[in-house]
């Protein structure tokens, strides 16, 4: 195949300091989130001490907060994990839609990688099964994926 020049991102964090902002609603859902996004940052060379835990009430609040953690630019990335869980109105739509639009506003704002670790499920079972049992964790995948992104940053 035509060798063309490739960028991409070392799965390596240490010396990368991290903050996470993590739901308090359905927090028996996101306390595994975070275990699963902590775990992972640790084991790629991230140091506890070097992790920002910031607790919140709802998904609702996270854009508001994880852009001022951007802003302050002492983190590399920011990984916010929640779960929005469909209820029985059309509420499940509004915090679900803002959620995930000012997140990805307030990276593009600050320029620096936020992960949407933020389950948007329509039944419980299904956030179970993606906070650690047979659909992954994502609380992993959005620690993976700010960790990749913040290592392609730099050699932009
Ligand atoms: N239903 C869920 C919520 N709702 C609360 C909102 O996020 C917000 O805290 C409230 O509207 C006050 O501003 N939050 C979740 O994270 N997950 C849900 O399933
Ligand atoms: C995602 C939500 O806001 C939802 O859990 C709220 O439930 P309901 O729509 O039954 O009030």
């Amino acid at each position: 195949m035509q060798h063309v020049k490739t960028i991409e991102g070392r799965l390596e964090a240490s010396g990368l300091k991290f903050a996470l902002v993590a739901t308090r609603f359905n927090d028996f859902i996101v306390d595994r989130l975070v275990g699963g996004a902590v775990d992972y940052l640790v084991r790629h060379g991230a140091s506890k001490e070097d992790l920002t835990l910031v607790k919140l009430p709802g998904a609702f609040e996270m854009p508001l907060v994880a852009r001022k953690l951007a802003a302050t630019k002492e983190f590399a990335g920011v990984i916010c994990l929640g779960a929005v869980i469909r209820g029985a109105t059309p509420h499940f739509d509004f915090v679900a839609g803002e959620c995930a639009k000012g997140i990805a506003v307030a990276a593009m704002e600050t320029g620096v990688p936020i992960g949407f670790g933020v389950l948007t499920t329509d039944t419980l079972e299904q956030a179970i099964e993606r906070a650690g049992s047979k659909g992954g964790n994502k609380g992993v995948e959005a620690a993976a994926a700010v960790l990749e992104t913040v290592r392609v940053l730099e050699q932009l």
